[in-house]
């Protein structure tokens, strides 16, 4: 079994809100990895980071991931950070040679800060001496190269809403 779709991309790209869309117009299910990580965890991604930190969430991240990769059908929404960890990127690589789609949620900085604003949910937007706006920024360039690695399409989902976002990558997938 695997996914008919992946979505990965920055915090705030709509992963989440464009999978659902997607999910929903092509009546199967929306798997989203932070969810699933909350399930297994029986905590809030903000308070595995709280007690455990980031490595620790890359982990049970990476686990899950490669997991769903392989056990789940549908619409499958990453994590903004998935990608970091080798295994998962080895796992989508696996998943595309295997004719699978993966697509990224390209976003501007202006519009993916208006969306998610100060969100306490997400602990990646927030450290010690820069803001919200200059870690998103820095972590969205230190990402891009490989959102494109991994990505075998990009979808810019600055304008029209997650319904009409989701109509456009569905105009993608084989069979559509
Ligand atoms: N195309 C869009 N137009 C307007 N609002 C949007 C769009 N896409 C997403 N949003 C809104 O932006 C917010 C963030 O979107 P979403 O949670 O889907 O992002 P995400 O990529 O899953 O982020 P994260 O990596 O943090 O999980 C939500 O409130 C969502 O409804
Ligand atoms: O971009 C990131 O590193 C993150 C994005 C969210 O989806 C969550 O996975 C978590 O808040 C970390
Ligand atoms: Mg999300």
């Amino acid at each position: 079994m695997r996914p008919t779709l992946v979505l990965c991309g920055p915090m705030g790209s709509g992963k989440s809100a464009v999978g659902r869309r997607a999910a929903t117009a092509l009546g199967v299910a929306i798997h989203d990895t932070d969810a699933m990580i909350e399930e297994r965890a029986g905590r809030t991604i903000a308070e595995i980071f709280a007690a455990d930190g980031e490595p620790a969430f890359r982990e049970i991240e990476r686990d899950v991931v490669v997991e769903a990769l392989g056990t789940t059908a549908g619409v499958l929404a990453l994590g903004g950070g998935a990608v970091l960890h080798p295994d998962t990127r080895r796992a989508l690589a696996g998943y595309r040679a295997d004719g699978g789609v993966v697509v990224f949620l390209d976003v501007s900085a202006r519009q993916a800060l208006l969306r998610i604003g100060t969100d306490q949910r997400r602990p990646m937007l927030h450290g010690d001496g820069e803001s919200p706006r200059q870690r998103w920024n820095r972590i969205a360039a230190e990402r891009r190269a490989v959102y494109e690695e991994v990505a075998s399409h990009v979808v810019t989902t600055d304008r029209g809403t997650p319904a009409a976002v989701a109509r456009r990558i569905l105009a993608l997938l084989p069979d559509a």
